[in-house]
């Protein structure tokens, strides 16, 4: 038999809730002892699936019951520390729809623990108060533990394309499925409040993975929540079986994870472990985090983007470009390395050099000057710091006046995107060949994921 509580809702014998009164009787009735029931069943058959062994997981349902709206009807935990498959109904604790326990189960003599609700309660609670749900899983099943501990620095799981992402509320087959990732506390109370934040930060989302520990998942009602929960651990075991096979589980077609020579790189490499890290982790310190160093040229961006748009526009541009910016340092500075450079060729004979008169023959005459010579050095393809610094200035130039859009390869963004969630940082090498500012070379909604070059 459970034990009445006096709780703050108890009237005479009666307990009261938001807009009804429900008697003692309805708290012993037929209603809350099914789902006392169904708890210590499901309880039983997710032992066997592995989610709720050691004591640990936990399961909670609303009393389904038709004639009381959700936001009223009562729930029932299941009790803290015990062995979950062994439950049985008079185990149960029932509580009112803000928290407040209701009934407890008996005391059992030694070796049983003096009872105590779940320590998931609080965090059940958010799953009730924040999105009306009707049931919640708490599981520890082994693939959701092992997933969030892949990539230790993601803070949410991703997937696509795989038909059990049908069986999670509100998704298709072709939808991403993104479920948030918040770090592991030392009690299980600890969480609620970053569960709280990640389901108000997901609006979409029907779980919460906690790293290295398990995962909350929530429905309308207890089929919904077990469905959902099954489908979840499915994936969870995909996508570590897919890792397993070096297959990326986040993209649409589950391909290899491409070499570091590949656009996306080498997600595994970049977290496998270095010495500086396995130190820092032994310490008990957070491991040092992962820097992407990529290529422009052929690597993020079409080599004939370079050759075909960007030298074009530079030898276009070059008289309107000193025509406007004539009497900046940047533009005495350029001015001044090609005439050094110019007087070199003379001295060496090189074909299409002609001298550069001095500022004072007027700024048109500079001009025409440098832009024979220019036009010369782009003609013969030289690679000299004089024609790169001035053609670095032109494309700036064209990249702020929206004559230039910048053109990187389709799954540019997706990779950049994915490394931004891993904490992963993306950085260029110092010396770039076109010298654009890397981050010029990008769509302003890409710009947002790269380490600005200075
Ligand atoms: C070995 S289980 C540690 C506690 C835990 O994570 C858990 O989910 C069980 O909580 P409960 O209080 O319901 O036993
Ligand atoms: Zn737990």
């Amino acid at each position: 038999m459970a034990a009445a509580l006096a709780a703050p809702f108890a009237l005479n014998g009666a307990v009261k809730m938001a807009n009804s009164t429900t008697s003692q009787a309805y708290l012993d009735g037929s209603r809350v002892k099914e789902s006392k029931t169904l708890i210590a069943d499901l309880c039983r058959q997710f032992y066997t699936l592995g989610w709720v062994s050691g004591t640990g997981g936990s399961i909670t349902t609303k009393v389904h019951d038709d004639s009381i709206p959700k936001p009223e009807q009562l729930i029932v935990m299941s009790p803290s520390g015990v062995q979950k498959e062994r439950m049985v109904e008079d185990d149960m604790y029932v509580l009112s729809p803000s928290g407040s326990i209701l009934s407890a189960p008996l005391p059992k003599p030694y070796p049983h623990k003096a009872p105590k609700c779940t320590d998931c309660a609080p965090l059940f609670l958010k799953a009730y108060h924040m999105r009306n749900a009707g049931a919640v899983i708490h599981s520890h099943g082994i693939e959701s533990c092992l997933v969030t501990m892949i990539n230790p620095f993601s803070k949410e799981f991703r997937i696509t394309h795989m038909e059990m992402i049908k069986g999670i509320q509100g998704h298709g087959y072709y939808d991403e499925l993104v479920v948030p990732i918040i770090e592991n506390t030392a009690q299980e109370s600890e969480l609620t409040e970053s569960l709280a934040e990640a389901i108000k930060a997901y609006p979409k989302t029907t779980a919460v993975l906690v790293r290295n520990h398990g995962i909350y998942v929530w429905g309308d009602n207890w089929i919904s929540a077990k469905t959902q929960a099954e489908c979840y651990h499915y994936l969870f075991d995909a996508a570590i079986k897919l890792h397993q096979l070096g297959m990326d589980w986040s993209t649409p077609t589950h391909g290899p994870i491409q070499s570091a020579n590949g656009v996306l790189g080498n997600v595994r490499d970049a977290y496998r472990p270095t010495k500086a890290t396995k130190i820092a982790s032994e310490n008990g310190t957070e491991p040092l985090k992962r820097c992407i160093v990529l290529d422009i040229e052929g690597t993020t961006t079409p080599i004939s983007f370079v050759t075909d748009v960007l030298f074009p526009y530079a030898r276009e541009s070059v008289g309107k470009h000193l025509a406007a910016t004539y009497e900046t340092a940047e533009t005495q500075d350029d001015i001044k390395l090609l005439r050094a450079q110019v007087q070199e060729d003379l001295a060496n004979g090189v074909a299409g050099a002609l001298p550069i008169p001095p500022e004072e023959a007027g700024k048109q005459d500079v001009i025409a000057a440098v832009v024979t010579n220019v036009e010369a050095m782009i003609k013969a393809d030289r690679k000299i710091t004089a024609l790169k610094e001035l053609q670095g200035h032109i494309w700036r130039t064209g990249f702020q006046n929206n004559e230039l859009q910048s053109v990187v390869f389709e799954d540019v963004p997706e990779a950049l995107e994915r490394w931004h969630a891993l904490g992963i940082k993306v950085t260029f090498p110092c010396l770039i060949v076109c010298n654009v500012k890397p981050v010029e070379m990008f769509q302003v909604d890409c710009q947002k994921y790269l380490e600005i070059f200075v």
